[in-house]
């Protein structure tokens, strides 16, 4: 089946907390060429592996992975809100492909994503309603989380069912890599937060605004030297990106969660957007070779930032 692969860090930053001209113009270099391959190979269906940042999925009920028959974008920090263009028979049948695989799935009929999805969408398509596309919620920041493996093998189940739908199928990571942004924890949190982050009750536009606020002044903090977020870890960036060009996704498998929030930050479990996105393709095609490869540290972004893009075999 023709399957490829595109891994993309999003940061809510972009636009509101720019690097120097020059980090920008490589970033647009690495973008454009993914534009570039994506247009080559003409997907007719995405699979999209994105976070959230408790703006869909609370604590009331927290799944480690959910995927969406229908999602609607709330339009954090300047993203568009509305309506994803789902393929709902698409996200039906990989569903049902996922669970006969004896992954299980948790499925929402109604998704509510943030900038973790829109963005790509955004950057890549020109939009969140330009492509069919099946959005995968992996959880990568609300603990406790699961071990990496079974991260791995809801990928590969998802690669294994679209390899039955005879589609020409992109799998898209969406997530920083090393990082550690001003995300609230519930462990700690105080009463309100903690509520806040359970409920999930909708934020008036001036409390989001100063939510966002927040985030930006973390990231010019950042920049400046004042920051108590674990730094931005390149090395451990690059093994990443090293294992995911050869093929060893199951040396993921030993990846600790303790170990990773230590070793790149609270909400490099992200990353397992990139690790789901490569199984599938690797379950989809068999083999797959890395096309493409950018990776720079990006503080005023807070993300180690990658753009990947890879073609199954
Ligand atoms: O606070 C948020 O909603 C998100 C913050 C953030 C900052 C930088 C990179 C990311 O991947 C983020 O999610
Ligand atoms: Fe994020």
């Amino acid at each position: 089946m023709p399957a490829a692969a595109v891994g993309l860090s999003h940061s809510p930053l972009i636009g509101k907390n720019d690097p120097a001209p020059e980090v920008l113009a490589r970033v647009d270099e690495a973008v454009d060429t993914a534009r570039t391959f994506i247009r080559a190979f003409e997907p007719d269906l995405v699979v999209l592996y994105a976070p959230d940042h408790y703006n869909g999925f609370f604590y009331k009920e927290m799944p480690p992975f959910c995927l969406a028959t229908e999602a609607h974008a709330v339009g954090d920090f300047g993203t568009t809100a509305g309506p994803l263009s789902v393929d709902t028979a698409a996200a039906k049948a990989l569903a049902q492909g996922v669970l006969d695989r004896g992954v299980d799935l948790t499925v929402s009929a109604r998704m509510t994503v943030d900038h973790g999805f829109a963005q790509p969408l955004e950057v890549l398509f020109g939009g969140i309603d330009q492509v069919p596309v099946v959005p995968v919620f992996v959880n990568g920041v609300a603990t406790p989380l699961g071990p990496v493996s079974r991260i791995r093998a809801l990928g590969t189940a998802i690669g294994e069912a679209a390899a039955d739908l005879d589609r020409r199928v992109l799998f898209l990571a969406s997530g920083g890599l090393s990082h550690d942004p001003p995300v609230p924890v519930l462990d700690g949190a105080p009463p309100r937060v903690a509520d806040a982050l359970i409920e999930g009750h909708p934020p008036t536009p001036e409390q989001r605004a100063k939510g966002e606020q927040r985030v930006v002044q973390a990231g010019r903090d950042y920049v400046a030297g004042s920051t108590a977020m674990i730094p931005i870890n390149p090395a451990w960036d690059n093994r990443l990106l090293d294992r995911l060009e050869r093929g060893e996704l199951a040396e993921f498998d030993s990846w600790t969660v303790d170990g990773m929030a230590k070793e790149a930050g609270g909400s490099a479990h992200e990353v397992r957007t990139w690790i789901a996105a490569f199984a599938s393709l690797a379950a989809a095609s068999g083999a797959y070779d890395m096309v493409s490869r950018f990776y720079e540290a990006i503080p005023a972004w807070i993300a180690g930032f990658a753009v990947v893009t890879a073609q199954g075999r």
